[in-house]
């Protein structure tokens, strides 16, 4: 079937390729069926219509209005780990820029002037003050496991330092991806007391805003290097600039501008760098792509984050995808409804996640436009849709 994918950004050609040949991509169009989103901020859009689902190539879905979609039966998309790697990498980098004070020392070579005797001499007195820590033998303390944490564990624990961390609420697959030798913090006050390096990897929700404030920051060891590759908000950027001054803080290494911070030579911003290799841009690309395209097709949902993961074989040409609110007897009204229309199940699939569930139906013989606008009316039944193959 011919379909439309909005693309808000920059989204990688060999993603793309993964949709069917059908399928048209632009960066503006009337009446998508879809959306692709990187980081572009969804909160104020007015989202057409049309819009069936939204699919991010990425894993915070903090730019998108999820509640809203969710009432509206939009499925939202992310994909999950596609793009660990090269954050897992860049926080290595981070460690790195803020222990070995990499930033002040460049900024003292490219201010040097002088001939080539003379800089000898300038870097040989001037060098001591930018005399770092290796990371081996330090201890990483990680707040939130997931995907970028377990990674970051694993790479850490590989370069010789001691990893703690803390997540209360990790996947039994995050927590088997873990090695053996991270060990647990009881809380993130616990976790801040012990830690020389401290990154940050939990999505920004109401609970983990200034997660790291004044009081947290009180609790570090004095010299500490703070990384935030998570989101801007989950620091709070004055109690950082305070910390930095009083030199409780050794270097706040951020991925993240911050008009605040930007003057403090211990600061170092990146602009939203984590996740923009080749590699990673593809990976999340493909993943979202082809969720999005099964969706469209079939009605299968994987790595949504407001509606349950569901999927069923197509036996029969006449499917129904129905997102509906997880209420009581939703299943028996649509059936009963398809009863009544002397419609036959072949098969049929319910699943649910909080508030939102979604439900496939496959029939023997083919839906009338009368009986889908009929399902619509049930009270509770956000959208339905009719996929003939
Ligand atoms: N800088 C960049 O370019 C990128 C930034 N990110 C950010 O990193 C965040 C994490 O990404 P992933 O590891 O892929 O997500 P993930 O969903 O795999 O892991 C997040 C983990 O945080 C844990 N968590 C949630 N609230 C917590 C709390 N209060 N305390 C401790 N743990 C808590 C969850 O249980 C989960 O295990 C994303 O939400 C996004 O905001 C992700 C990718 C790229
Ligand atoms: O797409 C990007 O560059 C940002 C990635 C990101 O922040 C995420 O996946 O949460």
């Amino acid at each position: 079937m011919n379909r439309k994918i909005l693309t808000l950004n920059a989204i990688s050609k060999k993603g793309l390729a993964r949709l069917p040949e059908s399928y048209t991509t632009a960066n503006d169009m009337e009446a998508p069926d879809a959306i692709l989103v990187r980081s572009q901020n969804m909160h104020e859009m007015a989202i057409p219509p049309s819009v069936l689902c939204i699919g991010r190539a990425g894993a915070g879905t903090n730019n998108i209005p999820i509640k809203a979609m969710s009432e509206k039966g939009i499925v939202v998309f992310n994909t999950p780990g596609a793009n660990a790697n090269a954050v897992k990498e860049l926080v290595i980098a981070g460690m790195l820029m803020g222990t070995r004070n990499l930033f002040p020392a460049l900024r003292f070579v490219s201010g040097l002037v002088g001939d080539d005797e003379s800089l000898q001499k300038q870097v040989e007195s001037g060098k001591k003050r930018f005399v770092g820590h290796e990371l081996r033998g330090s201890t990483l303390g990680i707040i939130g496991l997931g995907a970028i944490g377990s990674k970051l564990a694993e790479a850490a624990i590989q370069l010789g330092m001691n990893v703690i961390g803390y997540d209360p609420d990790i996947t039994v697959e995050a927590a088997w991806r873990l090695p053996s030798q991270v060990r647990r913090s009881a809380s993130i006050d616990d976790l801040v007391k012990r830690a020389d390096f401290v990154s940050l990897h939990v999505p920004l929700l109401p609970a983990t805003r200034d997660l790291i404030n004044a009081e947290r920051i009180k609790l570090m060891k004095k010299g500490v290097v703070l990384l935030n590759f998570s989101r801007e908000g989950i620091v709070n950027d004055a109690a950082a600039l305070d910390s930095l001054n009083e030199g409780r803080l050794h270097a706040y290494v951020c991925d993240f501008p911050s008009n605040l911070l930007r003057p403090h030579p211990n600061f170092v911003s990146l602009p939203h760098l984590g996740a923009s290799t080749e590699e990673a841009e593809e990976n999340c690309a493909i993943m979202v792509s082809e969720q999005i395209a099964d969706y469209l097709e079939n009605g299968n949902i994987q790595n949504s984050v407001n509606f349950p993961n569901i999927a069923m074989p197509r036996e029969s040409r006449y499917r129904l995808a129905i997102a509906n609110a997880n209420v009581p007897n939703m299943l028996g009204q649509i059936s009963t409804a398809l009863a009544d229309a002397g419609l036959n199940i072949h098969n049929m699939v319910n699943k649910s996640r909080g508030d939102m569930a979604f439900t496939l139906v496959d029939v023997e013989t083919e839906i009338s436009v009368k009986i889908i606008e009929q399902l619509a009316t049930i009270d509770g039944v956000l959208r339905v849709r009719y996929l003939p193959s």
